[in-house]
C-alpha cells in the first residue's frame, strides 16, 4: 500500500517478516575482508545491541544495513526489499531507517530546527511549516524545545546528539541504527542521550545499536550480538550474554570492558 503523502511503500513487518534478516554477509575492502558470514534476524520492536572489539566489523555491518556500504556477497532484507535487488530502490527503502552516528553530522549554519526539517521538506515534501511542527514536537521528545532556533556550535554534545536523534526520527523511520552514539560524549552527557534511546525502545522502536555502554546493552537490549573478526561469535539474552557467556571470545572480551 502506498502512503499519498510521501509515496513511501511501508516495510512488510507481520510476524512472518523478520523486519531485518541477513544472510552470510561478507564484507571486504580491497584484500580486507572485514565481514565474514555474517547471519542475523531482527524482530519488529526488538532492540538489539551489537557489541564486540574494535575493529571487529561493527560499524561495517550497520553501513551494510542502511546501504552506505555495497555489500562483497550475501544478501540483506529489510522488510522484504532484497538491498541487492536491483530493481529495489535503495534510496526508497533508506527513508524508512534512521541513522545516528558517533559524530553528529550535524549542518553547522542551519539552526537545530532547519536541520531537522531539512529532509521532511527535500524528501518528502512537506510544507515548511507542516516540518517545523513536526520538527519542534520532536524536539520536545529529546528534551530541547527550547533550542529550535540554536545554532549547532552553542550546543553540547549531549544536546547535539539529541537533535541528530530527533532529525532522524523526522523522517518516521521503521528502524533506527545507532553506531556509537554516546562514544563522543563526556561521561555526564551519556546518559541524556541514553535516556532518549531508553524512551525510543520503550514506544516500540526496532534499534540496532552498536554500543561500548554494556550496562546500558544490559538493561535496554531484547538481544545482544557479539561479533568478532568480523563474526557474530555469539548472540543472546542480556541475562546470557553478561551473565553466562559460552565462547571463549566473548569470555575474554568481557573480561576486558566490565
Ligand atoms: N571504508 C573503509 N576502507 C577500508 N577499510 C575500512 C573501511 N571502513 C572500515 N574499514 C576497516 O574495517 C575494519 C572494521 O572497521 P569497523 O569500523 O567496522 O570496526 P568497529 O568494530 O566498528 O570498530 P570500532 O569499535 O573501533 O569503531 C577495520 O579494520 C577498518 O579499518
Amino acid at each position: 500500500m502506498t502512503n499519498p503523502e510521501t509515496s513511501t511503500i511501508p516495510l512488510v513487518t507481520d510476524d512472518e517478516t523478520n523486519v531485518i534478516r541477513i544472510e552470510n554477509l561478507h564484507k571486504s575492502f580491497g584484500e580486507h575482508e572485514v565481514l565474514r558470514g555474517v547471519n542475523a534476524e531482527v524482530k519488529s520492536g526488538e532492540v538489539v545491541c551489537v557489541i564486540g572489539p574494535s575493529g571487529s566489523g561493527k560499524s561495517t555491518l550497520l553501513r551494510c544495513i542502511n546501504g552506505l556500504e555495497t555489500i562483497t556477497s550475501g544478501n540483506i532484507w529489510l522488510g522484504g526489499y532484497n538491498l541487492s535487488d536491483e530493481k529495489v530502490d535503495l534510496n526508497e527503502v533508506r527513508k524508512h531507517v534512521g541513522m545516528v552516528f558517533q559524530h553528529f553530522n550535524l549542518f553547522p549554519n542551519m539552526t537545530v530546527v532547519e536541520n531537522i526539517t531539512l529532509a521532511p521538506i527535500q524528501v518528502k515534501k512537506y510544507s515548511d511549516d507542516r516540518a517545523r511542527k513536526e520538527a519542534l514536537e520532536l524536539l520536545r521528545r529529546v528534551g530541547l524545545e527550547d533550542k529550535a532556533d540554536a545554532r549547532p556550535a552553542s550546543l553540547s554534545g549531549g544536546q547535539k546528539q539529541r537533535v541528530a536523534i530527533a532529525r532522524a526520527l523526522a523522517m518516521n523511520p521503521e528502524i533506527m541504527l545507532f553506531d556509537e552514539a554516546t562514544s563522543a560524549l563526556d561521561p555526564e552527557m551519556v546518559g541524556e542521550v541514553l535516556g532518549v534511546i531508553r524512551s525510543l525502545a520503550d514506544e516500540g522502536m526496532t534499534m540496532v545499536l552498536v554500543t561500548h555502554e554494556m550496562g546500558f546493552a544490559r538493561e535496554v537490549a531484547d538481544r545482544v550480538a557479539f561479533i568478532d573478526a568480523g563474526v557474530i561469535q555469539e548472540h543472546g539474552s542480556p541475562e546470557d550474554i553478561f551473565g553466562a557467556p559460552k565462547s571463549p571470545r566473548l569470555k575474554d572480551f568481557l573480561s576486558k570492558v566490565l
